[in-house]
């Protein structure tokens, strides 16, 4: 079986010699106090053996709770947000059918829609006009049990979901992924006798994807979550603490971020594919690392690009603009369908110097060209290259990212695993909905908002 590859060269030349390996020390400690649990946010690492430590019985529990959804469900809709949300959508998207909505009339996979994530109206109005007269069930995923816009979206599937299937019927299509004693979905999940899986204490929203929070929505859309792991297990192995800093390649990755960002000024990092199925994958990424470095006033901002799609839109910017950023590309080397580009006589587009190439022969030379004019424009980049894009290399992805994250922090010296600055809008807009304990905020706010007038 290959592995998920990493190219760092056209990025190292960016740095004074000898910086890689100067991290080399620094990437050990790191490591190591992931492994032996003395890093700050320590209470926070139970994402780091979760592969090796995922049984083949929890396994086939999920898989059995998905297949209970898929037979009695024609769409399921996943209600969470940031890491109870974007690890499943992810991978959903990469492996799925680019118009599943559209062609998803065999009925045997439910349509997985996405909800909880944003508090639009119009969003949510049609959802449920789209969903009457559906048989839909839902999966409820919230860490901290909550979270407003999964539990306001929760709360109007519920109900439709109970008026259009009757209370009894709806407890077996309705599923809640928890914590397991805190919060209001787990008071309303045992109250109803939905089953319910638990999110452990020790993992953090944005490193679940392993856990039920990703596992079951994605079981449930019909992808084998064994091979998932099983991309994870071999890359928990491939980036060990035991693993030569040369030759791993999460250690390898982690350096070179940092020393782009300390040494060369690269602020920005933009992660790109050339695939638009991978479009989550970046979302995804960017809340790991965003959530995990963006603190203390320092941190590299994750942007993300899908091309070809956006160097018709950023492609100016990056080759041209301030030179801040470094480049991602995840690039996938073959493609799962084969569509050959057809000769014609009347060459009117003139396009016949493509004719008898695959799609995927121009996709990789335009992946070419960017990489050299990107670099020849001052733009660092670091390549991931994944042999096809199925679960057992997505579960390498996500696992060598994880990994990654978790040195890359310790190496900027932050908390990798808190995320203390994504409470401060949450207390204003409470305060401004006069929400219940939040009466001396309110006060103040109505005060400040009066002064500002
Ligand atoms: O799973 P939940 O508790 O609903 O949290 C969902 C998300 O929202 C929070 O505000 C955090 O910033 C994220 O780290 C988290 O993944």
């Amino acid at each position: 079986m290959k592995n998920i590859t990493l190219d760092t060269s056209k990025a190292v030349q960016f740095l004074p010699a000898g910086t890689v390996e100067s991290y080399e020390s620094k990437v050990k400690a790191a490591q190591e106090a992931l492994e032996n649990g003395t890093c700050e946010g320590s209470d926070f690492l139970g994402w780091l053996h979760l592969p090796t430590e995922i049984s083949d019985e929890f396994l086939a529990e999920v898989q059995a709770v998905a297949d209970t959804l898929r037979s009695k469900c024609e769409v399921v809709v996943v209600a969470g947000i940031g890491g109870s949300y974007l690890g499943a959508r992810a991978v959903i998207e990469a492996l799925g059918n680019s118009f599943a909505w559209l062609v998803n009339d065999d009925r045997k996979n439910p349509n997985i829609l996405f909800a909880g994530n944003n508090i639009g109206e119009d969003y949510l109005a049609e959802l449920t006009d789209y969903l009457k007269n559906k048989k839909f069930g839902v999966i409820n995923i919230s860490k901290s049990g909550t979270t407003t816009e999964t539990a306001l979206t929760f709360r109007l599937l519920k109900k439709q979901c109970e008026a259009q299937r009757g209370k009894d019927e709806a407890k077996d299509v309705i599923v809640a992924v928890t914590d397991a004693r805190k919060g209001a979905a787990r008071t309303c999940a045992d109250k109803e006798g939905y089953k319910s899986f638990i999110i452990p204490d020790n993992v953090g929203g944005r490193f679940s994807v392993l856990t039920p929070v990703g596992l079951l929505p994605i079981a449930v859309a019909g992808f084998d979550i064994k091979a998932l792991v099983k991309g994870a297990q071999d890359m928990e192995k491939a980036t060990g603490t035991d693993v030569p800093f040369a030759e791993n390649p999460a250690a390898q990755y982690a350096a070179v971020r940092q020393g782009l960002y300390t040494r060369a000024g690269k602020k920005i990092e933009i992660v790109a594919n050339f695939q638009p199925k991978l479009h989550f994958i970046a979302e995804w990424w960017k809340q790991l690392y965003g959530e995990s470095e963006g603190k203390d006033k320092k941190g590299i901002f994750p942007a993300a690009c899908d091309f070809t799609t956006d160097l018709h839109s950023m492609g100016q910017w990056i080759q041209d603009g301030e030179r801040s950023i470094f480049e991602t590309v995840i690039s996938v080397e073959t493609p799962e369908r084969k569509l050959d580009f057809p000769a014609d006589e009347e060459n009117l587009d003139g396009l016949n110097f493509l004719a008898g190439k695959r799609v995927d022969e121009v996709n990789k030379m335009a992946e070419l060209g960017t990489r050299l004019a990107h670099v020849d424009g001052g733009v660092p980049n670091i390549r991931i290259s994944m042999p096809q894009l199925n679960e057992y290399y997505l579960g390498q992805l996500i696992y060598f990212f994880e990994r990654a994250c978790g040195v890359s922090g310790l190496l900027e010296e932050v908390n990798p695993f808190n995320q203390p600055g994504v409470e401060a809008y949450k207390k204003n807009m409470f305060a401004l909905l006069n929400k219940p304990g939040y009466e001396a905020e309110s006060k103040a706010i109505q005060e400040r908002l009066a002064q500002e007038a």
